[in-house]
């Protein structure tokens, strides 16, 4: 699906750039994401994608150019936008049970708390927690709980209010392959079924793939837009990155070989994963 003139972009981008002091993260970037539109943002360490999400949550000013969520200009704090933040662990004494927090996403205006009381929250609470498999730690404290667990937890928070626009900042990291599949198909769904726009930040495309309508990839301070057909190949990640890469698919997969190491690490990560979009 793509913007089209009739329906306002869920996100507009104009001649947008991005610099911190002389380095560059991308420049003249025009983008819309139209409701209902999937949008994965890939790229190695330290290319921007996670000041892209922060851009449209008003938290990082653009260096130039302007930035539209919904047609009207950024504003922090919007309960439109659902956001799953990159994974940190809650402290081991953080005085939630996992349903608190879940809970704490649901507006309680929308889902009428006020004139069916607790009961109305408790219901929606319970439905999002089976969502995403995580009923029978609903009333464990947060602070134990796997870096898995609370990730779903996560994911279930940022859909409860089903947000216009859900942005998603590795939302798979620490999930098995079953939770993966769980947590990605219900934000396709947010998606598919009530027309958000979902950008989806990830360094592995690959449990996303059917999911995926256009990608944004980033890269040395350039980008390249378009779906993954159209960016995932050899010949557009040789050029992003000035170096040969080969991209094969192989049983339904994507694999990217012979992205430098240098690119891939480049602060020395022991985020092994970056770049191996294929495994
Ligand atoms: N406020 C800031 N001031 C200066 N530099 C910054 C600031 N915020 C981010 N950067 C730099 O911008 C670059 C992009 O950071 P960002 O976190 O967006 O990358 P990323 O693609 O999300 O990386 P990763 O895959 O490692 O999470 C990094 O080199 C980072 O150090």
């Amino acid at each position: 699906m793509t913007a089209s003139s009739t329906v306002t972009p869920a996100v507009r981008l104009r001649n947008a750039s991005m610099a911190f002091g002389d380095r560059v993260l991308w420049d003249g970037l025009d983008l819309e994401v139209a409701p209902g539109e999937f949008l994965a943002v890939l790229g190695p360490n330290g290319s921007g994608k996670s000041t892209f999400l922060k851009v449209l949550l008003g938290l990082a000013e653009l260096s130039g150019g302007s930035v539209e969520v919904g047609g009207m200009p950024v504003t922090s704090g919007s309960r439109r936008i659902g956001t799953i933040p990159q994974q940190k662990a809650f402290p081991e004494d953080t005085p939630l049970r996992a349903r608190d927090l879940v809970a704490l996403g649901v507006d309680g205006h929308r889902w009428g708390v006020r004139m069916f009381g607790r009961k109305k929250l408790g219901e929606r609470v319970d439905e999002l927690l089976e969502k995403v498999g995580a009923t029978h730690y609903a009333d464990q404290p947060l602070g134990i709980l796997s870096g898995g667990e609370q990730q779903r937890l996560r994911a279930a928070q940022a859909l409860a209010d089903e947000p216009d626009l859900l942005l998603c900042d590795e939302p798979l990291l620490s999930l098995d392959l079953h939770h993966q599949r769980a947590v990605s198909s219900l934000i396709h769904r947010q998606a598919c079924d009530h027309g958000a726009a979902v950008i989806f930040v990830t360094h592995e495309i690959n449990p996303i793939l059917q999911n995926v309508d256009r990608v944004l990839y980033l890269a040395g301070g350039r980008f390249h837009i378009g779906t993954v057909d159209e960016v995932m190949t050899s010949e557009v990640l040789s050029d992003l990155y000035g170096s040969p890469i080969e991209v094969f698919r192989t049983n339904g997969r994507i694999v990217v070989v012979g992205v430098p190491e240098s690119v891939a690490h480049p602060h020395g990560s022991d985020h092994a994963d970056a770049l191996r979009v294929g495994e």
